[in-house]
């Protein structure tokens, strides 16, 4: 009996890998359409893909090294699929016994009707198990580490240092919990025991990096519960920490610069109250309005299509005297990789150069809309040096060419002193520090010329 957990990770890793599709919306399709499935079974098959995707060069190498010729010939991304599951609880999973796993994976290939791989995989399997089991298991640190490709590892090493980029690669693979940004008028611990009243089959804990956070796990499609999109919104936590760290104040005008679906502009609305006021602006016209449909669309006041690296669309519209500008900047998202690991198999080091200089034409340009002696705050969910001081030294150290000077400037934000230090300029969240996404944010003064 093959468990529905592999077989829907199995097709989740084939269409990862042949369809380009992106692991974390194919698996919600997978799990979403079977709604009965036992929460553990779903936890197997997420930390199945999540696994397999970030150790899959060193599962490759490994097997490869068992087999005749050292490759790992299979037929088909099912097969391979099969194999490495297999290959990722032998080495890596306590709680399945290894000849379990073996068997499941040898019977789902067999099954697919192709029984001379169902015998490979069986007797490259069978190895691997015994080797393990002479040797003790592989570190999972290390193989999630081998497996990166050599450009992301270099840089992680340069922006992080050496073991913190590979804890920083480690990260996960079991699933972050869900985060809730709670509204500033409701009560957090008033929230999470009646959350838990309400859906007694999920964990909910108050966050540490952001004081509106609630960590929600095991409890399915939490949007059903009780104040959705007004007492809270399914925001996750380092998300949360990026917009609290632009410092917005009761009554104040801010501006989200690259405000996306809305996420973070819903958070400043929230910040500055009535009295204040929430402008959103991005290059895609049909995002804004996906904003202004869903619970941002409430707290924003305009919306502008601008393409501010090209100072094309609505750029002339947007006012020029904003007190703070938050500008949440495209980026290589290497700060998601534990929920998107197969941004590491998809990204290059070009496109990392691209996206900075992108990066620094879109701050130079936004930092237009700030009145003089107003905050801008820069921030990307990646980690690497190139997206983060890099990028901030050519913003404080070039002439910008818009008549606008950029300082560095302590961020004001009432953050945990662990997150943000005394006078710090900037900060990174990490995964394996925080538990919250990577990030890089960094705060300026703007001055006109
Ligand atoms: C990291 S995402 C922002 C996410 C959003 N703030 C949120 O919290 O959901 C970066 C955004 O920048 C937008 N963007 C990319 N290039 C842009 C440009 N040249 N001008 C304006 N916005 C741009 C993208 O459409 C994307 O929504």
């Amino acid at each position: 009996m093959i468990s529905e957990a592999r077989l829907i990770a199995a097709r989740v890793l084939a269409r990862v890998w042949s369809a380009e599709a992106f692991a974390a919306a194919a698996l919600d399709a997978e799990l979403g359409r079977r709604s009965g499935m036992d929460p553990r079974d779903a936890g197997l098959a997420t930390e199945l893909v999540y696994g397999v995707l970030r150790t899959e060069a060193a599962l490759v190498a490994r097997l490869s090294a068992l087999t005749s010729k050292h490759k790992l010939d299979l037929p088909s991304p099912i097969a391979r699929a099969h194999v490495l599951m297999a290959g990722y609880a032998i080495c890596f999973l306590d709680r399945v016994p290894a000849f379990a796993a073996v068997n499941e994976a040898v019977g789902a290939i067999r099954a697919e009707g192709d029984v001379r791989t169902g015998s490979f995989a069986n007797a490259i399997l069978r190895k691997l198990a015994a080797e393990v089991e002479a040797k003790g298991r592989p570190s999972l640190l290390e193989a999630a580490s081998a497996s990166a490709p050599g450009w992301l590892r270099g840089s992680l090493r340069r922006s992080l240092g050496r073991s913190a980029a590979e804890a920083y690669l480690a990260a996960g693979p079991v699933p972050p919990p869900l985060g809730l940004s709670l509204a500033l008028s409701e009560d957090r611990a008033a929230w999470v025991t009646r959350l838990r009243e309400v859906c007694p089959e999920g964990t909910f804990e108050e966050g540490h990096a952001s004081s509106r956070a609630i960590l929600v796990r095991g409890a399915g499609d939490v949007r059903r519960l009780q104040g959705a999109g007004t007492a809270w919104i399914v925001q996750e936590e380092g998300a949360q920490v990026v917009a609290l760290a632009l410092g917005a104040r009761r009554g104040e005008r801010v501006l989200d610069a690259c405000a996306g679906r809305g996420n973070k502009t819903w958070l400043l609305a929230d910040e500055v109250g009535p009295e204040g006021a929430v402008d959103a602006a991005d290059l895609y016209a049909a995002k804004l309005e996906r904003l202004k449909e869903g619970p941002a669309g409430r707290g924003a006041r305009a919306a502008y299509a601008v393409d501010w690296a090209a100072r094309t669309g609505a750029f002339e519209d947007v006012p020029r005297d904003y007190d703070r500008v938050l500008v949440d900047a495209p980026c290589s998202g290497v700060g998601t990789l534990r929920r998107r690991p197969e941004i590491a198999l998809r990204r290059t080091a070009e496109d990392v150069k691209r996206l900075s200089e992108l990066q620094i034409a879109i701050v130079r340009n936004a930092a237009t809309r700030v009145k003089d002696g107003g905050r801008l705050v820069f921030a990307v969910c990646s980690v690497l040096r190139e997206e983060a001081e890099e990028v901030v030294e050519r913003l404080a150290g070039e002439p910008s060419g818009t008549g606008v000077r950029l300082e560095k400037q302590p961020i004001e934000a009432e953050l945990p002193r662990d997150i943000l230090g005394e006078g710090a300029t900037s900060f990174r969240l990490l995964p394996h520090v925080q538990g919250t996404d990577g990030y890089f944010v960094a705060g300026f003064l703007v001055r006109k010329e």
